[in-house]
């Protein structure tokens, strides 16, 4: 076998060879851009469009070619035939069009991560290639073929199987944010990456087995294969929490995709950024599927015969409004079987010509034209008139709706009769409260029944109208400027003049209410409810889902403990793909066990998982006879753990997991003793303490705020308290599962001796 120095220096030539070129690339590119921008400002306006669009693209690229810099190259095919391919972030070939590096994500790319010795195919060798900035510090073989002659060239060094690179990463501080896997993908992770994009796929697995970062590397393998569909529909990513998008929100970019809109529940809605979060009983409640009927029975109960029907003086003439002829126009209105509001319009229509009838027959003579319009027209200014049609059919925006019926417990009762007294006072709140997350997909479903809003609608069509004159403008300037069948379109002058087409698509996407993506990925999905369900279906009609949570973590009320019953209902039966995923990448082997073990013992489904490393001494349990001490205790193991982990190039990170009840005092506390503590000096207490919550290297938490993070050191602390203060046995196991799988290296738990009463982990 040959020398592994002798390996690594050739390596580095070939790394040396793809950085040159992607250099040279990254040159070219600027430099096009450069010339294009240069352009001057006399263009037509076809070609300054046509410059504007190159100059996206430009920027585009250059952005992807940055961002590949980190780990350009990983990895190494070696095939039976004595051929070698290097696989890394993207794909670069010569100027002579030969290839130097494959991206990850194409075909040829694949045995890198699913060939086995068993099912090698024409593969011989795999070699993991690791990077320390431009430099090759270590390669590693794996022999696929122990029979075929090209093993000979297998390094020495390092392991035989692959787990090195993999093993390190894992091992790694973590840094609070997510970083890709690329070089790493197992073989289960790649199976689901690559599934086809049409059908809805949901990716199952125990804590730390990597549905996220499989999801995420699931969107970048979409978007190089089906660019064409996905560049123009785009994908959206909907995750827990504002912090978690946090988390991952380098991952993509690190992968060359930009562009891909990120989103909660709570802000999915145009204009609406909701982050007050309801009583768990009320969030059940209002995630319901029965909401929609709520929602619809409220619309409808505006739909009705005024008590009392006005008789009008039209030109001296009585014309009585009759509830027959109330009743046959909102027939005619429900028989278009539009949104409440844009029905309305047949609506008030089928009235005026209704009343003109009733005016024509209060005459003795057929009138004129021009009498009928102007009794048409004084109908329409009619004060009464307006008040008597509105009470009729009453114009209605869904916010007002939801507020209406969130905040009348008569009128809520008579819309969700299913509702008993409690519930009815678990979720009524004074009416102009805030909005809650829950809130959000109530609101979608009320802008489904009821269509746009009045008067945002006036001011659309105001600016429509607007709109319509001035393209007509443009075409007659164009038209005298001898400019027609120039290919530009008036509607792309006025967009250039009114700058809307600097919008990115993920800026038009999260604009737009309407928007409909083309690939959706779900993470934490087992908490979503009925409801949340709906509103993600309506912006993916084409199904094409990516979803990807663990039924043993819903601490949601109205979330799912089964695939099956929440997705059969929004997918239909038979009509998604489910997957598991069995490895824990994230946690110690012990740490696994203890969580995995107290989870089912409190009865949850769990995913069967096997952790990849092991670390004596990872779990730590104390146990206190006063509050006082257990809290003093956390603080202490977590000053430990920040002199352990923490270091301050910003990488390690601790976290404190308790009830919220004891939260602040710990949080207070534990500055205090980090303050008077001797081994955290002055300089680093200030940059600890003055990070940002996101960025944050030691913090005190809530098992909610935790969920799809991770920490190198986790102090759960008075765990019983999360369970007696969770409003069901199940959720509390559920976030005390979640709480003891975040950390990576250590996980210490404290109680009292009242608190192992009432939980034992
Ligand atoms: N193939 C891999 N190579 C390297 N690291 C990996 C691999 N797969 C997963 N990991 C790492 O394992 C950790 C857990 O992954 P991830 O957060 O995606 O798990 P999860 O299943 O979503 O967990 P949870 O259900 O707890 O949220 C992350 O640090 C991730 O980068």
């Amino acid at each position: 076998m040959s020398d592994y120095s002798e390996q690594i220096r050739e390596e580095q030539s070939m790394v040396d060879e793809s950085y040159a070129r992607l250099d040279a690339i990254r040159v070219q590119t600027k430099a096009r851009l450069d010339e294009v921008r240069a352009r001057g400002a006399h263009e037509s306006p076809t070609q300054r469009s046509e410059r504007d669009s190159f100059a996206a693209m430009y920027e585009d690229r250059l952005i992807q070619l940055r961002s590949v810099e980190d780990r350009l190259v990983f990895g190494r095919l070696d095939h039976e035939d004595g051929t070698q391919h290097h696989i890394g972030r993207i794909g670069l070939s010569t100027p002579e069009h030969e290839t130097i590096l494959i991206d990850w994500r194409a075909q040829a790319a694949q045995p890198f991560y699913e060939a086995t010795p068993q099912h090698h195919g024409d593969i011989a060798m795999r070699r993991h290639i690791t990077l320390k900035f431009r430099d090759v510090v270590s390669i590693e073989d794996e022999v696929l073929n122990i029979d075929s002659s090209h093993v000979t060239s297998a390094s020495q060094a390092g392991t035989l199987t692959g787990e090195g690179a993999l093993l390190a990463s894992l091992s790694s501080r973590r840094t609070g944010r997510m970083t890709d896997i690329v070089a790493t993908i197992q073989g289960e992770q790649d199976r689901i990456i690559r599934s086809p994009l049409n059908r809805p796929l949901v990716v199952q697995g125990g804590p730390g087995t990597g549905k996220t970062a499989v999801a995420l590397h699931r969107a970048a393998y979409l978007l190089y294969t089906h660019r064409q569909t996905l560049q123009r529909s785009g994908v959206l990513i909907v995750g827990p929490s504002p912090a978690f998008l946090h988390y991952i929100d380098q991952v993509l970019p690190s992968l060359g995709e930009t562009g891909v809109i990120s989103r909660t529940i709570g802000n999915l809605l145009p204009g609406i950024h909701a982050t007050a979060v309801d009583d768990p009983y009320a969030a059940r409640i209002k995630g319901d599927r029965r909401m929609v009927k709520a929602i619809a029975n409220a619309a409808a109960s505006r739909i009705r015969v005024p008590s009392a029907l006005p008789v009008l003086k039209i030109n001296g003439v009585r014309v009585a409004v009759t509830r027959t002829d109330i009743e046959q126009a909102q027939n005619d209105a429900r028989r278009t079987h539009q949104p409440h509001n844009i029905a309305r319009k047949t609506f008030i229509k089928s009235m005026i010509s209704l009343l003109t009838v009733r005016y024509k027959e209060g005459l003795d003579y057929e009138p004129e034209y021009s009498e009928v319009h102007n009794a048409q027209e004084t109908l329409r200014m009619s004060e009464t008139l307006r008040k008597t049609l509105n009470t009729a059919w009453l114009p209605m925006n869904a916010q007002w709706l939801i507020n209406d019926m969130f905040s009348k417990p008569h009128r809520l009762k008579q819309f969700a009769p299913w509702l008993d007294d409690n519930q009815i006072r678990e979720v009524i709140r004074p009416t102009g409260s805030k909005f809650t997350i829950s809130d959000i997909p109530l609101i979608d479903e009320a802008l489904e029944v009821l269509g746009p809003d009045p008067h945002e609608q006036e001011l659309i069509e105001a600016r429509n109208s607007r709109t319509t004159s001035d393209e007509k403008y443009i075409n007659d300037m164009m038209s005298s400027m001898g400019l027609s069948g120039s290919g530009v379109s008036a509607r792309t002058v006025l967009a250039h003049m009114e700058d809307t087409d600097d919008l990115t698509l993920s800026e038009r996407a999260g604009a737009d209410r309407e928007w409909t993506y083309g690939h959706i990925v779900v993470d934490e999905a087992q908490e979503l409810t009925a409801m949340d369900w709906r509103m993600l279906i309506r912006r993916c009609p084409s199904h094409s889902f990516t979803i990807v949570g663990d039924v043993a973590q819903t601490s949601a009320l109205g979330g799912t403990h089964s695939w099956n019953t929440m997705l059969d209902r929004v997918f239909g039966t038979d009509a998604w793909d489910i997957n598991e995923l069995t490895v824990d990448y994230r946690n110690p082997q012990e740490v696994s066990d203890t969580a995995g073990n107290f989870a089912a013992s409190e009865g949850l489904y769990i995913s069967t998982v096997n952790a990849v490393r092991t670390v004596p001494d990872s779990v730590e349990r104390k146990t206190f006879t006063t509050i006082h001490s257990a809290i003093d205790s956390t603080i202490n193991h977590a000053i430990d753990l920040i002199t352990t982990y923490v270091s301050s190039d910003g990488s390690g990170r601790v976290a404190i997991i308790c009830d919220t009840e004891i939260r602040d005092e710990i949080d207070k506390r534990l500055r205090i003793s980090m303050r008077n503590s001797d081994r955290i000096s002055d300089a680093e207490f200030n940059r600890l303490t003055s990070q940002p919550a996101w960025d944050a290297q030691i913090g005190v938490y809530n098992p909610t705020e935790v969920k799809g993070l991770e920490f190198d050191a986790v102090v759960l602390c008075e765990p019983g308290l999360i369970s007696s203060n969770s409003p069901s046995r199940l959720s509390a196991a559920a976030d005390l599962y979640v709480a003891m799988t975040r950390p990576t290296q250590k996980l210490v738990i404290i109680q009292t001796e009242e608190d192992k009463e009432r939980i034992s982990l």
